[in-house]
């Protein structure tokens, strides 16, 4: 079966900010009416869009914004990287209750036997929903629009072991700029941006949204944040 949003989100999310609605383990937001309360919020502040994790909290969300959400399925590899949606009954799901994309490890790691872009081509060939390839080099890139998802995100650039180096220096954006300069399709900044200046500057690298989650919806982090920084103590 085939699942079509009623109209293109692309032109709704462009030069638009994104805000990634997730919790996770013992966070407090971890429900989801918790979840939902960050998308209200997210939307009443100008979010063009959400991104939201886990077939609950994603229904629920559904039910209380009308931006296009993005939707996505977490689990891990067997080495204990993040895996985003990596099967087709997740995928299903997620198009089936209203989401208006679906964000896919479009890395090259197997998953039900298929790398991220054969399994996006795959996905593509059954449901037609809309793809977001969530990548983390150029080479997953090309491969996946290549494979058919409808857009790139730079999320997966610094989790995933051949580019774990590059989580401690910020946002990714020479991935925004070469992936801008190769493919045809949207390609979104996600990943440690951090303040609106960081997403300015992604957008600026040609960027065509932004999509914002820890620096927005994950307070307990944003406190430990703040709490390392005042460990440098007082001036001698
Ligand atoms: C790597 C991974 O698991 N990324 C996840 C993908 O959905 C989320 O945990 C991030 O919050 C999201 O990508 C937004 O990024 P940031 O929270 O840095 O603004």
């Amino acid at each position: 079966m085939h699942y079509h949003s009623p109209t293109s989100p692309w032109s709704a999310l462009r030069g638009g900010l994104i805000v990634s609605c997730q919790a996770e383990g013992d966070s407090p937001f971890n429900t989801p009416a918790g979840v939902a309360l960050f998308a209200r919020a997210a939307v009443q502040g100008g979010a063009a869009g959400i991104r939201s994790e886990g077939i609950e909290k994603t229904r629920r969300i559904l039910a209380e914004v009308s931006v296009p959400v993005i939707g996505l399925l977490k689990s891990s590899f067997a080495d204990g990287t993040v895996c985003i949606t990596g099967t087709l009954a997740g995928v299903r799901a997620l198009a089936e209750m209203g989401c208006a994309v679906v964000a896919i490890d479009g890395t090259l790691r197997e998953r039900e036997g298929l790398s991220g872009p054969d399994f996006i081509r795959q996905v593509k060939a059954e449901m037609g929903c809309l793809v977001m390839a969530d990548i983390a080099t150029v080479a997953e890139g090309d491969a996946c629009a290549a494979a058919g998802a409808d857009c790139l995100s730079t999320t997966l650039s610094g989790y995933t072991p051949e580019t774990a180096h590059l989580k401690a220096a910020g946002p990714d954006l020479a991935l925004v700029r070469d992936l801008v300069a190769r493919v045809g399709i949207p390609v979104f900044a996600e990943g440690r941006l951090n303040t609106p200046a960081d997403a300015a500057a992604a957008r600026q690298a040609g960027a065509w949204a932004v999509v914002a989650g820890s620096a927005i919806t994950r307070p307990t982090l944003i406190t430990e944040w703040y709490v390392q920084a005042l460990q440098t103590g007082p001036p001698a």
